[in-house]
Formats: C-alpha cells, structure tokens, sequence
C-alpha cells in the first residue's frame, strides 16, 4: 500500500467485479441505442477506460473537462469548461461517466448544459457517491459504491494531482492534507 494512505476503502477486486455490474447494467439500458459516453476528465478516466470495455453495445465516447474554482478538497459551485466535447450530442442519447458526485454541482452543472444542447436523453454513472454532502439535486442513475463523508483518492482521483494511478480507493493520511 502507499504510504501515504490510512486504510484502503475499495480494493481492486471489488472495483472489478462492480465495474462488470455495471457493463452489464449499461448494455441492457443501450443495446441498441448507439450512445455518446462522456468522459468527465480527469478523475473519470481510469473508470472510464474500463467500464466501456465491459460494456457489450456500440457507443462513442467523448471527454470534456470542467473545472470549479474551490481548492483541492472543496468546490465552490462555480464551474467552467476546460475543454469542450468534439461532438454534438442533439438528438443523441447521452452517458455522463464520473469518478464522484461530492456536491453535485458539477453534474448538475452539465446536465443543464447537455439539456440545453437538445441530448435525447442524459444518464449518469458514477463510481462513487457521497449522498450526505450533496447541495444540489441530481439523479444519478448508475452508482458504483457509496463512500463516507471522507477525501477519497486512488483509481482516477487525486489530491494535488497525485495519486491518480493507485489501482484502489483509499484514504489519505491527516498529516498529508497538513504539509
Ligand atoms: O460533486 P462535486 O462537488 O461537484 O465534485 C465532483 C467533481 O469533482 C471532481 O473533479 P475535479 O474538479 O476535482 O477535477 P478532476 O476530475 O480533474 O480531478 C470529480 O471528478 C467530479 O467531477
Ligand atoms: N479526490 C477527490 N476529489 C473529490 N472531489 C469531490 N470529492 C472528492 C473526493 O473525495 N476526492
């Protein structure tokens, strides 16, 4: 384990067998739908990458990447694009991937923005949820695991941009956040 983590929340093997889970869930809802997965860089992207290969429809995919002001273990509900889609998701039927929906303001954000774009239809699939801090109201449609109210790294998520690659969620050691 790194040193820097205090305990490991979801180990590698679980993240697997829920990532299977959800493939299968997912290629029931769009077997025949042709879908536009969206990536929400960068945290997504390791869930991502493996959840569409266990998905057994075709599909796009597509990454965008939106930033909220707030330091590194908060948002403040402000939120801007860092990068835009490639497509356009009129008329198509849309899958947002997350690693996490913490306040929700990020996903309401670009639920609001895919509406306005005209998306058939807008799903979510997030591996993790934290429903006890949530400010604004969102469905989420697909969740993998519900977390505590705890700075969770690892599998996509980072702290200052580190500890992305770690292949389990964890959580980081006090002294790291007091450096
Ligand atoms: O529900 P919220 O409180 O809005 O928080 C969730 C968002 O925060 C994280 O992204 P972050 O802005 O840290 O960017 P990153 O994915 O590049 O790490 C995460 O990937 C979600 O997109
Ligand atoms: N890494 C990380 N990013 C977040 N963004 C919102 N909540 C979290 C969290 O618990 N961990």
């Amino acid at each position: 384990m790194n040193k820097d983590i205090k305990k490991i929340l979801i180990g590698e093997e679980e993240l697997k067998e829920k990532i299977v889970e959800l493939g299968k869930a997912l290629t029931i809802e769009y077997k025949d739908k042709f879908p536009l997965v969206i990536c929400v860089l960068k945290g997504a992207v390791l869930f991502m990458s493996d959840l569409v290969q266990k998905i057994d429809a075709s599909l796009e995919m597509d990454f965008m990447a939106v930033s909220s002001y707030g330091d590194s273990t908060k948002t403040s509900g402000q939120v801007r694009i860092v990068k835009d889609l490639e497509k356009s998701v009129d008329g198509r039927e849309v899958l947002i991937v997350e690693d996490i929906v913490d306040s929700g303001l990020t996903l309401a954000y670009l639920i609001k923005l895919l509406q306005e774009r005209n998306a058939k239809s807008i799903k979510v699939c997030s591996l993790l949820e934290k429903p006890e801090r949530h400010i604004a109201d969102v469905k989420i449609d697909y969740v993998g695991f519900v977390v505590p109210d705890e700075f969770v790294v690892g599998y996509g998520l980072d702290y200052a941009e580190r500890y992305r690659n770690l292949p389990y969620i964890g959580v980081l050691k006090e002294e790291i956040y007091n450096d």
